[in-house]
């Protein structure tokens, strides 16, 4: 147990946590990447993205944060269409793709894409894909957090996963 002294060092410590130690915390989470798709009245636009997860199940929901200053954000901002393209082991150059700052129809034509229920664009060799509309979006901090409800899924369980750890990516196989 700790001392009343050892509790009022811990409770007055100065907020340490600077920006890169976050960044240098979090690049040690294993996360699934994802190429996250729009297409509406804002125009068609992607982006990758590891911050996205699972928020409930009734109904089926995903959140998805997305950096108000990517030049994606306006087209976002304007549609309710958003597919979670996750993305299958051999799909790396796809997730360069679509992170870096490469023109919107270049990005595209990386690969072969169908059109969702909602109008957002599918990727055909996609781990899984949850087709969504935006049921909400709040700010925090630098990003938006779309909470996205999924309206239908499309998975190919034959593939394996690509994730990314320690700043590289990795590849899962399957069972
Ligand atoms: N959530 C995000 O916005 C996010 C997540 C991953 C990567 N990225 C971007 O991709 C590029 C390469 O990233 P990297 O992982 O190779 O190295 P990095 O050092 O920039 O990031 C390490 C880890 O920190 C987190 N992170 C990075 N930027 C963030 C941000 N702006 N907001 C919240 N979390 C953030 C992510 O978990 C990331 O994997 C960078 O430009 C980074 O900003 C952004
Ligand atoms: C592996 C990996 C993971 C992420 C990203 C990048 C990469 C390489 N990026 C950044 C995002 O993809 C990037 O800002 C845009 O695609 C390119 O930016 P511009 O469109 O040029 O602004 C990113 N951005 C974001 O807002 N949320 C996220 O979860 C992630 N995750």
């Amino acid at each position: 147990m700790k001392s009343q002294q050892q509790l009022h060092e811990v409770l007055t410590m100065p907020p340490l946590v600077d920006k890169q130690s976050f960044r240098n915390a979090m690049s040690t989470l294993a996360a699934a990447v994802n190429v996250v798709t729009t297409d509406g009245p804002g125009g068609r636009a992607g982006f990758t993205a590891t911050a996205v997860c699972s928020v409930c199940d009734e109904p089926p929901t995903l959140l998805v944060c997305l950096n108000r200053s990517a030049s994606v954000y306006d087209t976002f901002n304007r549609n309710d269409s958003v597919c979670v393209n996750t993305l299958a082991d051999h799909q790396s150059d796809l997730s360069n793709l679509f992170g870096g700052k490469t023109d919107m129809d270049q990005r595209f034509a990386g690969a072969q894409w169908s059109k969702a229920v909602t109008g957002a664009p599918v990727l055909d060799e996609a781990l899984v894909s949850f087709d969504c509309t935006v049921s909400k979006r709040t700010s925090v901090g630098t990003h938006d957090i779309l909470f996205c409800e999924v309206v239908s899924v499309r998975q190919h369980d034959d593939a394996g996963s690509l994730v990314y750890f320690d700043r590289g990516y990795h590849h899962l196989k399957g069972q």
